[in-house]
């Protein structure tokens, strides 16, 4: 039974753990996919890649506004697949033969196959040819998670796909299905709509993005219905192909029983951990109820020597965490007697939909709900020179603050450039920086966008 100093699971964000200071380690990567994890090969990265033309394919659309007409002539799929995948896949080829073959790593062993543990401090790995079983002083969990799809009556034996298969396929549909109204409905809604396929976005609730702040989920909602065709507060009863070949749900809602269907389903109703995959509690980890591997802000389980990152432990789930934690990680694996902490304090999200949104901390909901004195301020694009230059009627930013000391709870933005225009804020609550400096003690550019943000902190009423 080969022992090691490090075992390695996930080559996410997992596989940035491993530098040249790493090269006195005897050290093991365990991959039971793709290397490069979920980001990379099935992720942020090709959905960025696709929403990108997505934008551009839109761009008609609303330059008639503005007295441009453009005119969108065809849209070659295979090759805009083919551009992103070509880039892709060469890249995690690239990083898997570089931890098979380079001489930077002859501490590491690679193996290709799923782990699971199968005693304390002891992984089985299912290879091509068989099993081996390892251990280690130290693991480090980085399994991420997976697609869930939900136990619907008939789903199971038709054809669907999730985030991992449908940026593959080989042909857009005419029609498409999304069941789900969480980050990739919305991504994905945006960009097969751009490509010129009708879409139908499937919610259980009564609206879409509903985790964002309510006013952001309610104005994306509102603009979303006038481009899908979204279905709120629906029951999926039944999936089934229809005589086409193609794909419909048995809906159940306010107005009674209805069908959608389309030539393409997309399952986007949640992730979850791997960690049953890994059977942790076979190491002596235990998991929250939402299956997340249980740790401390030091990232370290509840057994020494094992830490845990990203998907596989982090409620975010998203990949500026999963980075995050894999430097600390790597910092206290490298620094056992001088470790640090995660910092989860004003985690970030951008959703890459249209319009844009991008968020943190406290939404109006939490605020009120966890008692925080706060006040609010909303600016639109419509009353910024560069919303009027850009003809926006649609996009706001709202700041949540406490009315004492100024200092930033929230802020929450739809409209253009949302995931760039909130980092100054972003900036701002990391580093405690009250609205009144913030918005006086520098310069803004006139006329460009981020004079919503200064706009929207000298709204905020504060005390004195
Ligand atoms: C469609 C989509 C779009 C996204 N877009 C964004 C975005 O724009 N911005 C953002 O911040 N986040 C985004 N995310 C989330 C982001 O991809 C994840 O948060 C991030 O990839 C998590 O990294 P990780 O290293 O924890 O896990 P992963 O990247 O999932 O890596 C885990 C690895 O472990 C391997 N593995 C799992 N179980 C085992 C096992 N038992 N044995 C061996 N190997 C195993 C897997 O094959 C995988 O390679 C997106 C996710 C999806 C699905
Ligand atoms: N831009 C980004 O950062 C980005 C983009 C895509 C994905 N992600 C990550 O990937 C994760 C997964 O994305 P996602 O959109 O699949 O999940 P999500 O958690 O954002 O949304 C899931 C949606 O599915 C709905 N749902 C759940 N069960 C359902 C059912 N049985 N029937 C109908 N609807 C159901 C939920 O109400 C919710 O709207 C996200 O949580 C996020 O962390 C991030």
């Amino acid at each position: 039974m080969p022992h090691y100093d490090l075992v390695i699971v996930g080559t996410g964000s997992g596989n940035s753990i491993l530098d040249p200071r790493f090269a006195d380690r005897k050290v093991a990567i365990v991959e039971k996919g793709v290397f490069g994890g979920t980001c990379l090969n099935v992720g942020c990265i090709p959905t960025k890649m696709l929403v990108h033309p997505a934008d551009l394919a839109s761009t008609p659309a609303s330059a008639a506004g503005l007295g441009v007409d453009l005119e969108l002539r065809s849209v070659r799929w295979r090759e805009i697949r083919d551009r992103v995948f070509g880039r892709i896949d060469a890249i995690a080829e690239g990083g898997r033969r570089y931890r098979i073959e380079h001489e930077d790593n002859a501490g590491v062993t690679v193996y290709e196959g799923e782990a699971r543990f199968t005693g304390h401090k002891e992984l089985t790995v299912r290879l091509a040819d068989g099993e081996e079983t390892l251990t280690a002083d130290q693991f480090v969990l980085a399994a991420g998670g997976r697609a869930v799809v939900p136990d619907v009556p008939g789903l199971a034996d038709i054809d669907y796909h999730t985030s991992d298969t449908v940026m593959r396929i080989d042909d857009l549909p005419r029609r498409a299905v999304i069941l789900g109204s969480g980050f990739v409905a919305a991504e994905f809604a945006h960009v097969f709509a751009s490509f010129g396929v009708e879409v139908t976005v499937v919610a259980r609730s009564g609206a879409l993005l509903r985790n964002e702040d309510d006013d952001i989920s309610r104005r994306f909602t509102e603009l979303a219905s006038q481009r899908f065709d979204v279905r709120l507060n629906r029951r999926t009863v039944k999936a089934r192909h229809t005589t086409d070949g193609g794909v419909a749900l048995d809906l159940e809602g306010p107005g009674g029983a209805e069908t959608v269907d389309g030539d393409l389903l997309l399952v986007a109703t949640g992730r979850t951990p791997n960690s049953d995959i890994l059977d942790v509690a076979a190491t002596g980890l235990s998991t929250l109820p939402s299956g997340h591997v249980v740790v401390d802000e030091y990232q370290r389980t509840e057994v020494e020597g094992i830490y845990a990152l990203g998907d596989l432990s982090s409620p975010y789930e998203l990949k500026h965490v999963a980075n995050h934690e894999a430097r600390v990680v790597q910092h206290n694996l490298l620094h056992p007697d001088d470790p640090v902490a995660s910092d989860h304090r004003f985690v970030p999200h951008a959703v890459f939909t249209s319009p844009q949104i991008a968020s943190v901390g406290l939404t109006e909901r939490d605020a009120a709900a966890r008692g925080v004195p706060y006040v609010t301020a909303t600016q639109e694009y419509g009353g910024i020179a560069y919303g009027w230059a850009m003809e926006d009627t649609t996009g706001f930013a709202k700041l949540l603050a406490d009315p004492t000391t100024g200092q930033l709870l929230g802020a929450h933005i739809i409209g253009a450039q949302a995931p760039t225009l909130i980092q100054p804020l972003i900036q701002a609550m990391s580093f405690g920086l009250d609205a009144r400096t913030m918005a006086r003690g520098q310069y803004w550019i006139h006329p460009a966008m981020p004079e919503l943000i200064e706009n929207a902190l000298l709204a905020l009423p504060l005390d004195g």
